[in-house]
Order: structure tokens, then sequence, then C-alpha cells
């Protein structure tokens, strides 16, 4: 998607969305508008069978004519409700066509500013697309196109009497005039309520990810008091927001059912006068009410069109903060040679560093070993080699090429990671495996042999098939580890991260992790395992050795363990 860069609160950054939304459904737009034009035409038949029966039929006392008369209305009737299906129809296209343009794009925006910005995450963004869209296929998107038909009801009115006309004008004068004071006072707290709902929300999510802590520790009373502080707030603003909506929505009301009787007083006083027809003070009524139609939709559904605004608003913020990524030039299969130049790296939404200078290189086949006490930074170091987070300064080049060169679907296929939370996703076993490709047995039987999980696998309910997460089987910690291992070797990749991967194994598993990691050695896989076990240390080519953020000691393993080994062996 082309997004206009321009910094600040420029209107041009705002509409991009909206203007691609309207060119790629122009034609279905234009066909509805076309619709439209004949629905509203339609729609004055009930003033025009009023003026026919009261002004024409009654006086020349034919029930011939009102039969003749009745049935071509009701014949133009149903084409009116014909065509009302065809636009309904329309528009529910435009919202399919809308989905399969924009949600793989919303997708990875979402994905990318959990990533930029991990406290944050939420899927709040497919919400704000679901409601855009309704708010673009729903009834107000409907008043919106019937709006232009207006000025027509309103001729049709003058032409009947100029009274008419000046009375509908000021109908219409006062009830924008509420609306435009509703927007302007309740707009405020409209965005208040949406923020602090997203908030509750997330804050829910978080808990129940962690319910078993809630649990264990007796939290729920705590828990409860905190959401309540965030819920608390929501519904003050929301009760702000809806009474002032209410009163003006009430008065908008009350106004124009008040108006829109009074126009048989002033019907009543121009035929009086003989200056109107009887039947023209009932179609002009009825002509008021189709003046107002519109008018009244956009009132009463006007809270859905700040919401769908707002919605609008943080979607295209975040699609022009993620502007889709340029299409990277094909770079060849990787050999797995890694190396690291004055890396220094900072977590998303923090400001301390967490690796300061970091310098080495890993040639293509080695398994390295990276050590350090707890909070060194050796998971920050893995993620920054997986291109998880980039660097500040210096550079991560895979095969000398840059990591932000590579296209990340194409060296994912080459990259296995295994993460020290193990995030295993809701599917079957062999799903996870093939990393939620279209599963080809072969493939996932070489990963888990190799990984050493295929008996351990067997012996689930419905072995690869067992299905795992929500409403799937819970695995313990082992025998995720040793599935994630699997997924992590699937496809024969060229390098393989492994954080902690023993932290949950048992002696069988140590064991399989260690026939695995002889086995990628053998295939010359580039490997790094972050690992304070001694028996991995001894396979280990090289070692990585990190303290406070910094790359205490690199090199070949033997020489670093004697160091580390020797009676002073503190590295500083
Ligand atoms: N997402 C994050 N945001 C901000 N700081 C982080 C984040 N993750 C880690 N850190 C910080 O980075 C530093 C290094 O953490 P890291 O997880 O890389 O250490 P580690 O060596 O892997 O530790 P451990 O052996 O305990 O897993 C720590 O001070 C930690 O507080």
């Amino acid at each position: 998607m082309k997004i206009i860069r321009l910094k600040g609160n420029n209107k041009e950054e705002q509409v991009n969305i909206l203007r691609e939304f309207l060119k790629l459904s122009r034609r279905s737009f234009i066909f509805t508008a076309f619709l439209s034009l004949f629905i509203n035409v339609l729609m004055l038949l009930p003033a025009i069978y009023m003026l026919a029966v009261y002004d024409i039929v009654v006086p020349s006392r034919s029930v011939e004519s009102l039969i003749f008369i009745t049935a071509i209305i009701v014949f133009l009737y149903g084409i009116w409700g014909i065509l009302q299906l065809i636009r309904s129809r329309i528009l529910v296209r435009v919202n399919s066509k809308l989905d399969s343009f924009y949600d793989k794009k919303i997708i990875n925006a979402t994905l990318d500013f959990a990533l930029k910005h991990p406290t944050k995450a939420t899927a709040q963004p497919i919400n704000d697309f679901n409601q855009i869209k309704q708010f673009l296929t729903g009834p107000t998107i409907l008043a919106f196109f019937d709006i232009p038909w207006v000025p027509v009801y309103l001729a049709v009115m003058f032409v009947f009497h100029p009274y008419y006309g000046y009375w509908a004008l000021g109908v219409m004068a006062v009830v924008s005039f509420i609306t435009l004071l509703n927007e302007l006072t309740t707009k405020e707290s409209l965005k208040r309520v949406n923020d602090l709902q997203i908030r509750s929300n997330r804050f829910m999510n978080h808990v129940l990810q962690n319910v078993e802590v809630v649990e264990s520790m007796g939290m729920r009373g705590r828990i409860y008091r905190k959401w309540r502080e965030i819920h608390d707030r929501h519904l003050k603003a929301l009760q702000e927001a809806n009474d002032k909506a209410g009163t003006w929505s009430n008065l908008t009301r009350t106004l124009r059912i008040m108006f829109q009787s009074l126009i048989y007083g002033l019907g009543g006083y121009l035929a009086i006068n003989l200056q109107i027809t009887g039947g023209m003070i009932v179609a002009g009524a009825i002509l008021l009410g189709r003046v107002l139609a519109p008018v009244d939709m956009l009132v009463n559904t006007w809270r859905n069109f700040s919401s769908a605004r707002l919605a609008y608003k943080r979607l295209n913020q975040l699609l022009s903060e993620f502007e889709e990524k340029k299409e990277v030039m094909k770079l060849p299969e990787p050999k797995g040679e890694i190396t690291l130049a004055h890396v220094v790296v900072i977590p998303p939404d923090s400001k301390e560093p967490v690796l300061t200078n970091v310098t080495f290189r890993i040639n293509p086949g080695e398994l390295v070993a990276v050590i350090g006490p707890s909070g060194a930074g050796k998971s920050s170091l893995v993620r920054t080699i997986l291109g998880i987070w980039p660097p500040v300064s210096g550079e991560v080049l895979i095969d000398g090429a840059d990591i932000k060169q590579w296209d990340r679907e194409y060296l994912g296929k080459f990259v296995g990671y295994l993460p020290q939370d193990i995030e295993l996703f809701e599917g079957t076993v062999a799903e996870n495996i093939a990393r939620f490709e279209k599963v080809d047995p072969d493939k996932v039987l070489e990963a888990s042999i190799l990984a050493g999980a295929h008996e351990m696998i067997l012996k689930l309910p419905e072995g690869y098939n067992t299905y795992i997460g929500p409403g799937g089987i819970t695995l313990s910690g082992g025998q995720r580890q040793r599935i994630g291992l699997a997924r992590a070797l699937y496809g024969n990749p060229r390098i393989v991260v492994l954080d902690e991967p023993n932290s949950n194994l048992d002696d069988a598993g140590e064991r399989a992790l260690m026939n695995a990691l002889w086995e990628l050695k053998k295939r010359k896989v580039t490997t790094i395992v972050v690992s304070h076990k001694v028996n991995i240390l001894d396979i280990a080519d090289k070692i990585a050795f990190l303290k406070d953020g910094k790359l205490a000691a690199y090199g070949d393993a033997r020489k670093i363990l004697e160091m580390l080994r020797a009676p002073k062996g503190n590295i500083n």
C-alpha cells in the first residue's frame, strides 16, 4: 500500500486508507449511488399516492381509478423493494472485498506493532477494522447515499408552497445544529471511552494468560480491584458520553416529531387560505419525513460514525507507522554465516541498552554455546541474531547481508528457533511442527525423529493429530520443549537457535537433545545454544561468554572452558 509519509497531523497522512477503500470499491459505490437515485425517486411514492387519492380519486368518485392507481403503486413498491435488496447485497460484497484486500496488511501491522511495543500488544486493530467495515457497509453509509436526494424532496416541497420549503429547511438546520453540538461535546468523552475499553481488555487478557499465578497466590481479589479501577473510569466516561449524547438525541427527536406534527397546522393554515389542496397537507408532511429521514438516521447512528472514525484514525496511524515492507531482492539460500559488528541493542519500549558493542563471527556449521550469568543478555543476543530486536547501532549480517535485506518469510524457512518460553499454537502437533505449512508427513517425521520426539508424540492420545491449545490437550513443559525442538528442526534449517533447550528435559529428553546437536554438527548446520550444561559446552566449537551485556569472551570452546575452569577463571 502506498502511504504518504508526511509527519505530524497532516491531513494527507490521515486519508490514505479511506482513499484506498473508496478506490478499491469505486465501481460498487457508483452503482450503489445509481440505485440510490431510483430508490429515492420511488420514495416519493407515498406522497404521490396521497395526492392522487385525495385530490383526483376522491373528487372523481371513481373506484376504477383508485384500483388502477393502487395497482401501479404496488408494482412500483415491488421494484423499490428489489432495488433496496440489490443495494444492500452490493454493500455486503464490498465488505468481503475490503476484507480480502486489507486483512493481511492489518494482521502484519498488528504483528509489527506487537514486536515493537510488546507491552502494548493487542488485537484491537482487527476490531477497529471490523468496525470500519461495518460502518462502510451499514445503514449509516446508506444515509450518506440518500442525502444528495434531500434537495429533490425539498424542491418538491417548495413547489407545493414556499412556506413548506422554508419549514423543512428550518427543521433541518435545527437538527443539524444539534447534531453538530452533539459531535463537539461528546467527541472527547467517546475517545476516552474507547481508550479505556481497550486498556481494560488488555489488562484482562494479560490476567487470563497468567491465571495460574493469580489463583496460586490468591490474587483474585486484588486483580478484581485493579480491573475495577480501570473499569470504573471506563464506566464513568461511558456514562458521561451517553448522558451528553442522550440529551442531544432526545432533544432532536422531540423537536423533529413536534415540527413534523406542526406542519399539519401550517398546511391547514395554507389550505384555509386556499393556497394548497387537502392532499398537499398530508403529502407535504410525508415529504418532510423523507427530507428528515437521512438526517435522522445520521443523528441516531452518529455514535457508530464517531466510533468508526476513531477506529479509522487508530488504524491509519498503525498502517502509516508500519508501512508494508518493501520487496527485497531474493538472496541465495543462506549458508549460515553470522556476523555481529559493534552491535548495541535497546529492547522495545525500553531505554537502557542490554547489549553493548558486541562483535563476533560464527562460521557456517559451527556450534556456539552462549553462556553467562542471569540477565547477562543471552536471550537478547539470540533475539538480535534472529532479527527480532534490531540493533540501534552496529550490524547483524547473515552470509554477509544485513538482516534487514533478507525477506523474513524466505529467511525464516532456513531458521529454526526454540525460545525460552516455548510458544506452541492452537492446532495439531503435526501442524505445529510443520509451522502451519501444509503438513508434509515425511518432513514432520524427519524433524521429530531428529529432535528425538517421535516416540513421545506417538504416545499422545492421537499421536501427531493430537490437538493442542484451547479445546485440546495441555502438554507438559518437557513435551512442549521437545515438540518445540522438532519445530525448530523442521525443513532442514541452516541456522538453529535454541534458548535453554534443556530447561524442562528429563534424562531421555537430554539424550535426544544431545543426539540432535551431534546430527546438526554433522550436517554442518550453524547452531547457537544458550545453555550452561557441561555436556553441551563439551561439544561446542565456540563459546560466547556474556556479562552485563558485553561479550566478555568469545572463541574456541576448549580455550574458553580452560580459562573459566582455571582457579581464578573469572573473565572480566
Ligand atoms: N522485553 C524486554 N524489555 C526490556 N528489557 C528486557 C526485556 N527482556 C530482557 N530485558 C532486560 O535485558 C537484560 C538481559 O536479559 P536477557 O533475557 O537477555 O538475559 P539472559 O542472559 O537471557 O538471562 P536469563 O539467563 O535469566 O534468561 C535484563 O536486564 C533484562 O531485564
